[in-house]
């Protein structure tokens, strides 16, 4: 089943790391898209099969611009998402209070809707370069 990868971003660091996502899963055999979070509905979610959420944060805990449409579509929803697996792999900065709150807001919204979680969202402080990789990796695991 195709993975669906959406983004959340406010210098391209989260759509970055989505296209190296896509990148490695594809090339394990999987069929993967990258889709800004922007103009995504629930509704859309609903069919998304595979779900991978990276996302920032801004603000003062804040999604990233891009992604506030589908975090308050999101916080409202009452939609049943159980047939959607996801993960969230938020990026954020230990030097803020809120660290990484958008992507933990997205995996609680989601685990509320009844979606699926593979695996323990991972929040991840500045320099990605070891936990991304081995979060792809998980999922690729998961998934095989
Ligand atoms: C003005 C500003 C506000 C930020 N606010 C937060 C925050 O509240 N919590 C957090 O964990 N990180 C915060 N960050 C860190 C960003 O999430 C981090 O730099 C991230 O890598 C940006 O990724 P992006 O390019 O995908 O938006 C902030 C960064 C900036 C520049």
């Amino acid at each position: 089943m195709e993975i669906t990868i959406i983004y959340g971003t406010e210098t391209g660091n989260s759509e970055s790391l989505a296209q190296d996502a896509r990148a490695k899963l594809t090339k394990l055999g999987h069929q993967a898209k990258v889709v800004d979070m922007e103009g995504i509905t629930v509704e859309q979610l609903k069919n998304a099969g595979t779900l991978l959420v990276i996302t920032s944060t801004w603000g003062d805990g804040e999604p990233p611009t891009n992604a506030e449409a589908l975090h308050q579509e999101l916080k409202d929803s009452s939609e049943d998402l159980s047939e959607v697996s996801y993960a969230v792999f938020a990026l954020g900065d230990e030097f803020y209070e809120n660290f990484c709150q958008a992507g933990k807001d997205f995996d609680s919204f989601l685990e509320r809707l009844k979606a699926q979680r593979l695996l323990p969202v991972v929040l991840s402080n500045g320099d990605h370069d070891d936990t991304f990789p081995e979060w792809v990796d998980a999922i690729a695991e998961k998934l095989s």
